[in-house]
């Protein structure tokens, strides 16, 4: 049993921190753990805060109880335009999480723990890993409830299991068992619930062993080819990070400083 630490309190979600790894659990079991905006306000704070520390190696994004992971957008605060905030500003803000999802430079993984439907089944998609209880429950609601998502919804889903069954998940609104889920790729591994957490961080450990570079390059070279320009330019800012820590970089900026000519025939150069 590990002792997870409050690392911020919110309203709709948990953010905890157990040893290099950040837990995000969104708390409205009482809805199937479907998010509003304000929801969503949150989960983009506690990502950026993953972001930000260094000592978090790896995220975990799960749901509260043992029923839902995430059943999507909260059908109560569904508007013309969007989920209507507190505010009454119509609101699609989930789409910016599966964007920090894809773009922090450290691995994510879903731990389904229920149902992941409609928006909630998106955003265990745009997760680098899904680790699924055996009660876990898969599905895109859209079309039979006013609502599609054509962006990583769709495109990257078909990435994973393909043209044709992501074609099925969204035209025919079906649900698939953990088991089917595994079956078609979806998901990287199944477990009784009562060892989803286990595994989970397992997996994490096992990553946390690894090159925390390595691991950042990978994932952003797996997005470059799928993500265009966007996913090019994730790849090409972390080649500047790496090329500002050489000596060659530092040269640049020092003799500009120092107005000179910079010396820019360092060694090693490789082939
Ligand atoms: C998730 C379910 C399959 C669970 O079924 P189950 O039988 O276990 O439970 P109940 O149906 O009785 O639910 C218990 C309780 O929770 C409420 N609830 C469940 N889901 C939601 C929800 N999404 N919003 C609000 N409330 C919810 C339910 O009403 C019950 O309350 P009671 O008062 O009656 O006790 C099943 O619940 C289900 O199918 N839920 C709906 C799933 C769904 O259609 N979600 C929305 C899809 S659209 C979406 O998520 C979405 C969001 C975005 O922000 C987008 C942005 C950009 C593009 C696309 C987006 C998008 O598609």
């Amino acid at each position: 049993m590990r002792t997870w630490q409050t690392i911020k309190e919110y309203s709709d979600i948990l953010f905890d921190f157990y040893d290099g790894i950040g837990k995000i659990t969104i708390n409205r079991p009482r809805y199937r753990n479907a998010f509003t905006p304000t929801t969503v306000m949150q989960l983009i704070d506690a990502f950026n805060i993953c972001r930000e520390r260094g000592d978090i190696r790896v995220v975990i994004l799960t749901g509260a109880g043992d029923k839902a992971f995430c059943s999507g957008g909260d059908m109560h605060v569904k508007g013309r335009g969007g989920y209507i905030d507190e505010n009454g500003v119509p609101r699609l803000n989930i789409l910016d999480v599966q964007k920090q999802i894809r773009t922090i430079p450290k691995p994510v993984i879903a731990m389904v723990n229920g149902y992941a439907i409609g928006g909630g089944h998106v955003l265990h998609v745009v997760c680098d890993l899904s680790i699924a209880s055996e009660n876990a429950i898969f599905g895109q609601t859209g079309p039979k409830v006013g609502s599609f998502d054509a962006g990583f919804g769709s495109s990257y889903l078909a990435r994973v299991v393909g043209q044709k069954k992501a074609r099925e998940i969204w035209f025919l609104c079906r649900q698939y068992s953990a088991k089917e889920a595994l079956d078609m790729g979806l998901v990287n591994k199944v477990v009784p619930l009562n060892e989803l957490e286990n595994e989970t961080v397992l997996w994490a450990k096992t990553m946390m062993e690894h090159s925390p570079l390595a691991l950042r390059m990978i994932k952003a070279g797996l997005n470059a080819e799928l993500d265009g320009q966007t996913g090019i330019q994730e790849l090409a800012g972390d080649a500047t990070m790496l090329y500002y820590m050489t000596d060659e970089a530092q040269e640049g900026g020092k003799a500009f400083l120092e107005k000179r000519k910079p010396e820019f025939n360092l060694k090693p150069r490789c082939p």
